[in-house]
């Protein structure tokens, strides 16, 4: 099946982007891996879909991750939407609003070229969690909660879909090398931990084995974020289901509301990320986050899958 697409990039996070307002999206999840694939196919982090609205809504926004796995929820993905619908002429105006799965997205392309995304607000009740906190016991962190991970098997198996409650079946439950993670759902789940330098950062080792800790049966994106100052953070991000990324947006929100709520960060950070800089502001509460950066395109193209 020959199929039309678009390659964006949001601070290099990279995506490949389908019109679907036509006609309906119909890429089967192998399709997707070799899509995302960045020998055989094209190579992307995630794929985005546009929909035509089923609401007040402007759009439809679907995610699927480059394994084929459909998700929540991509911020960086979400100021490329903006950008395409726009210089594809699917809309007349530069403020869109547009449903994902579980969350209602505002999105507003600059003048400069630069996105802010109203990205709703953070979740951190326990019903968010995205693991089992039974018998567990967070340390407080001016009065925020940070999880003790659990060991896990090694990523070989980590890969494959956790069996839930492995490392509690008959195994000592072990703290896994002493990582607590503030916990936060963006639509999507993040585990962030703060980390002394993100270039020394076990991203490599340790992110498998967060991500797909039996811990967190639905998987969870694993950050690791360094303090630079009260406005000023780096972060890396081993992204569920695409490994690290040089960029993830809700991985940016997640890290600077746990630091806001852990009381190390004021109401707006700038975020360094591999592949660029986010502006990330939270309000606290139920207020929503606003994510500001970058949206380009890359290239047209086709290809038979
Ligand atoms: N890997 C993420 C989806 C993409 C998130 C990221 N690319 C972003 O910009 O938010 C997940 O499975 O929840």
């Amino acid at each position: 099946m020959r199929v039309r697409f678009t390659k964006m990039q949001g601070a290099g996070n990279d995506f490949v982007v389908f019109d679907a307002t036509r006609e309906p999206f119909s890429l089967t999840p192998d399709q997707m891996r070799r899509l995302g694939d960045r020998r055989f196919g094209v190579g992307c982090d995630q794929i985005l879909v546009v929909e035509p609205s089923t609401s007040d809504a402007d759009f439809g926004y679907r995610i699927f991750n480059n394994t084929g796995d459909e998700v929540e929820h991509c911020g960086n993905g979400a100021r490329c939407f903006v950008r395409y619908v726009v210089d594809a002429g699917l809309t007349n105006k530069r403020r869109v609003v547009v449903d994902t799965m579980n969350r209602r997205l505002h999105l507003q392309l600059q003048d400069d070229g630069r996105v802010t995304v109203d990205m709703g607000a953070p979740v951190f009740e326990h019903a968010a969690l995205p693991f089992d906190a039974s018998g567990l016991t967070p340390r407080l962190e001016n009065g925020f909660e940070f999880w003790p991970v659990l060991s896990a098997p090694e990523p070989a198996s980590a890969r494959q879909a956790p069996q839930g409650g492995q490392e509690g079946s008959g195994a000592a439950r072990r703290l896994l090398e002493g990582v607590e993670v503030g916990v936060v759902s963006m639509g999507n789940p993040h585990a962030v931990q703060r980390v002394p330098d993100v270039n020394t950062a076990p991203v490599e080792t340790l992110g498998p084995r967060i991500e797909a800790n039996a811990h967190f049966p639905r998987k969870v994106n694993a950050g690791f974020m360094q303090i630079l100052a009260r406005d000023r953070i780096a972060l890396r991000v081993f992204e569920r289901d695409a490994g690290e990324t040089l960029a993830c947006g809700t991985g940016a929100c997640a890290a600077v509301v746990v630091g806001i709520r852990a009381g190390w960060l004021d109401a707006a950070v700038e975020v360094q990320t591999r592949g660029g800089l986010l502006r990330i502001e939270w309000a606290g509460g139920q207020s929503p986050v606003l994510m500001t950066g970058p949206a380009a395109r890359v290239f047209d193209g086709e290809i038979d899958l």
